[in-house]
């Protein structure tokens, strides 16, 4: 197995390009199976998880095309099955974002419970609740799902969540595209990401409005067309570089990305006394130029702080003066990086949702485990500040979700090296 071995490093410093999000790239893969024609993706980062999407997309008759770098075609013009092969399902919690598209399409659609990071339970219902309100039949046993339209289709109506979810939010749009009659889904998750899918749905001819509040309105239509479209700039990956500067107390220029995305970590830096700056060329973070101080953080929905940065935060917050509380409000099962951080010689305690980060700690190199992908992330940045080596163990969960991530630590000058065991 795969692991890091991060070197403490001096503060980084120089640019990098954030790449297409992997949190958008997947939905819009999955909402190819909405059309018969080619639908062009750009920015579409080179990720274990778009690997795991195209072989589902393959399994299922789409036909994906990489015509250039970062440039997918796929075509899903007939569609050879509707069930989703487990051993690929099991791999992601995304893959379960070919269930909304697929019943529109043919009518039925059979998915294996969804894989994925080990964040919480994670379960399914609000995406069966919006299924079922659209008159699908659900059907749920031995670990999969099974959905059923009724004999005229899918049909228009109204969808409460109980919790803004993203996924949820994504499933039901897609299935709500192909539905005859309008479905207005409220209490909708508001991420950047969902207004992406709306747009790349819109341009295939979707009548999508609202997306980016809490009520989108989806007027269904019979038919979707190609389209092109270029894939958002990962908010997370940004978040995470910025941190990156941020915890070596260095100076990071971060391209390609949407100021707007990352205000809530942009806020929270500045509350600890770093520099973040909008530029004509992307955005500053310069942290060398005071002692930085605590702060406290609850993750939220968007457009609250993101629970995926909450780790990499967690893993600065142990480097600045003073006593800081995160509280994890998304996920119940969030704070696996508390045990890895402590044994680097980071003070927290955890109660329930909330955790106590005792800051100013001089972090020491140790052996951690990367438990779930912005977990890894967060010792990764750790190591950088850590004395002596640091040695991050299943790292295949950071290679899930970020792309380049070793040449593009390397290029700010983080020491950071990978070995095959
Ligand atoms: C591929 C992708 O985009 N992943 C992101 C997506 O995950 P994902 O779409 O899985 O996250 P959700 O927004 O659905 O989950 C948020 C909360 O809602 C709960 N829930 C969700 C669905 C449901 O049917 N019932 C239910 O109770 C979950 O258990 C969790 O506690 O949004 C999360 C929250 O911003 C991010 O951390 C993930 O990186
Ligand atoms: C939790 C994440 O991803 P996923 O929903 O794919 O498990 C993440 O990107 O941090």
């Amino acid at each position: 197995m795969a692991k890091f071995l991060v070197q403490k490093s001096e503060p980084l410093n120089g640019e990098v390009y954030i790449s297409g999000a992997k949190n958008a790239v997947l939905p819009l893969m999955a909402a190819a199976l909405l059309s018969g024609e080619t639908c062009r993706i750009e920015d579409v980062p080179d990720l274990r998880d778009v690997e795991v999407m195209k072989e589902i997309l393959t399994s299922l008759g789409g036909n994906i095309r990489e015509a250039e770098d970062t440039v997918l075609e796929i075509t899903c013009d007939s569609i050879t099955t509707n069930e989703a092969d487990y051993e690929l399902v099991r791999k992601m919690r995304a893959s379960f974002l070919v269930l909304g598209p697929l019943l529109a399409r043919t009518g039925r659609a059979k998915v294996h419970m969804p894989g994925g990071c080990t964040i919480g339970a994670r379960p399914i219902d609000l995406h069966l609740k919006g299924f079922e309100a659209l008159g699908a039949e659900v059907i749920q046993k031995d670990n999969y799902v099974e959905a059923i339209a009724p004999a005229g289709g899918l049909r228009g109506a109204s969808v409460y969540l109980d919790f803004p979810s993203v996924g949820a939010t994504e499933n039901i749009m897609m299935a709500a595209g192909l539905a005859q009659g309008t479905t207005y889904i409220e209490n909708a998750a508001e991420e950047p990401e969902i207004v992406d899918l709306a747009n790349f749905m819109n341009k295939m001819g979707a009548r999508i409005k609202g997306a980016g509040t809490d009520t989108i309105k989806i007027e269904g239509v019979e038919s979707l067309k190609g389209c092109f479209h270029t894939v958002i700039p990962d908010r997370i990956e940004a978040g995470t570089f910025m941190l990156a500067g941020a915890i070596t107390r260095g100076q990071v220029l971060i391209k390609n990305i949407v100021f707007d995305h990352v205000k809530p970590i942009t806020a929270k830096l500045r509350e600890c006394g770093v520099t973040v700056e909008m530029g004509d060329e992307g955005i500053y973070v310069v942290a060398d130029q005071r002692p930085l101080t605590s702060t406290d953080i609850k993750t939220l929905p968007y457009p609250g702080f993101p629970t995926d940065i909450q780790s990499p935060f967690m893993a600065f917050l142990t480097t600045v003066e003073g006593s800081s509380t995160v509280i994890e409000t998304v996920f119940e099962n969030r704070f696996m990086h508390v045990a890895e951080l402590n044994r680097m010689g980071a003070n927290i305690q955890t109660e329930g949702n909330k955790a106590y980060i005792q800051g100013g700690k001089t972090l020491e190199g140790a052996q951690v485990i990367a438990t779930d992908l912005r977990a890894g992330a967060a010792l990764v940045l750790a190591g950088l500040v850590a004395n002596g080596t640091t040695e991050i163990s299943e790292i295949y969960h950071i290679e899930r979700g970020y792309e380049k991530f070793m040449k593009k630590f390397k290029a700010l000058g983080a020491n950071i090296l990978r070995i095959d065991d």
